[in-house]
């Protein structure tokens, strides 16, 4: 990057991306004024900027899109993977455009600029995202100012300044306060998201209780399209809390942050519930909750897996599932015990995708089956876990 340790900001930036080592890339500031600090990732995916930027698993990051047109399809409001943006902002490559859908409601540029959301356009997205992949994902600060103002030196003391991810909980600050009912159901073009309620067979189906580390609501209209009804509760939610909604079956749901650090309070809940013997299945950092209760370890990884097109292969009959991904955390493979299986690999770097418990009805991929964005071809454990849960009372 040309940009690279230059202390003088070039005529015409309005935005920078400043990292804790003092490199500084320069483009173009969009969406909100001011700065923010977080670690910087990449994400491969063509579509679904919209879902990436509101997944609550990005809390804490930085989003580099390596597709340069980002923008151009504007924004909905059904693309939301909550009712908000959690990456803290995004480095794109080309300007944002005028929004081209038909489903299009506000530009995206505006769009980041009303939730408080910061973004750099005009930077060189390949080399940034190179740099990632040879020295790790970075902590840095992104700012935007519109007359270019950027005190450069307090920036990078400010990215030096900042702990990193590791370590770090941030499910408690994203997860929903209140214990609720959902009630979304699966989206289909023209009509938009079907509400779970209105097919009146509510009662009739398998009580699923996800537990909200920062959940994606796609999670959850898969999981009703696959036949449950679903309660969602705190992530702070105690193993009584989750005992009292009789649960047929327990969702660990994905998440920010570090699974180590979110185990404190999550780990006895789910160890709990693997005594209780109820059925559980967990995606992401669940995945990586579920890992540890069993035993096992969590590793941060060198640069993470984001993107929309990761190949996984499941171990039981070799298919290879296309899959959706964002973690910068692992399940270290070699830390699990005798008990617990590994079930799915990734076929880029060979790190744990998914495992379950041979003495218990639980397990847990690392990926997203419910992609949003991303392909579907691992829909199907949906389907697996309502399909395994029996509904409490139906043998009365
Ligand atoms: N999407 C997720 O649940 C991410 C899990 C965890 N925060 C990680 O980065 O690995």
């Amino acid at each position: 990057m040309a940009d690279a340790k230059t202390l003088t900001v070039p005529k015409g930036a309005s935005g920078v991306l400043v990292l804790a080592d003092g490199t500084c890339v320069f483009g173009r500031g969009f969406g909100a004024v001011g700065d923010a600090v977080g670690e910087v990732c990449f994400n491969t995916a063509m579509t679904g900027y919209q879902e990436v930027m509101t997944d609550p698993s990005y809390a804490g990051q930085i989003v580099t899109f390596t597709f340069p047109h980002i923008g151009n399809v504007g924004t909905n409001l059904d693309d939301v993977e909550a009712d908000q943006p959690f990456a803290l902002g995004c480095v794109v490559r080309q300007d944002v455009t005028e929004p081209s859908n038909f489903r299009n409601v506000a530009p995206f540029d505006q769009w980041m600029k009303a939730n408080g959301r910061i973004g750099i356009s005009g930077v060189d997205t390949r080399a940034l995202t190179r740099m990632i992949r040879e020295k790790g994902a970075p902590n840095a600060v992104i700012a935007h100012d519109p007359k270019g103002a950027f005190d450069l030196p307090a920036l990078i003391a400010k990215a030096r300044e900042w702990p990193g991810l590791e370590g770090m909980d941030l499910a408690i600050a994203v997860t929903g306060k209140e214990s609720r009912a959902w009630t979304g159901g699966a989206w289909t073009l023209g009509q938009g998201y079907g509400d779970s309620k209105a097919d009146g067979q509510n009662t009739l189906r398998p009580h699923v209780v996800a537990i909200d580390y920062g959940a994606k609501n796609n999670i959850f209209r898969n999981l009703v399209k696959a036949g449950a009804q679903v309660s969602v509760l705190p992530a702070t939610a105690s193993f009584a809390d989750v005992m009292a909604l009789k649960p047929d079956g327990v969702f660990l749901s994905n998440g920010p942050g570090d699974p180590a650090a979110t185990g404190a309070y999550a780990v006895p809940v789910i160890r709990a519930l693997l005594d209780a013997d109820v059925p559980i299945f967990g995606i992401c950092l669940g995945h990586q909750l579920l890992a540890i209760a069993a035993g096992g370890r969590t590793v941060k990884m060198h640069q993470g897996h984001r993107g929309a097109n990761h190949p996984v292969k499941r171990l039981s009959d070799g298919l290879v599932e296309i899959t959706s991904m964002n973690h910068g955390f692992a399940v270290d493979t070699d830390s699990l015990p005798e008990n617990v299986k590994p079930t799915h690999v990734s076929l880029f770097d060979g790190s744990n995708c998914g495992l379950e418990l041979t003495d218990r009805n639980a397990f847990s991929v690392q990926y997203h089956p419910e992609a949003s964005p991303g392909p579907q071809d691992s829909f199907y454990l949906f389907e697996r876990f309502v399909a395994g849960l029996t509904k409490q009372g139906a043998d009365a």
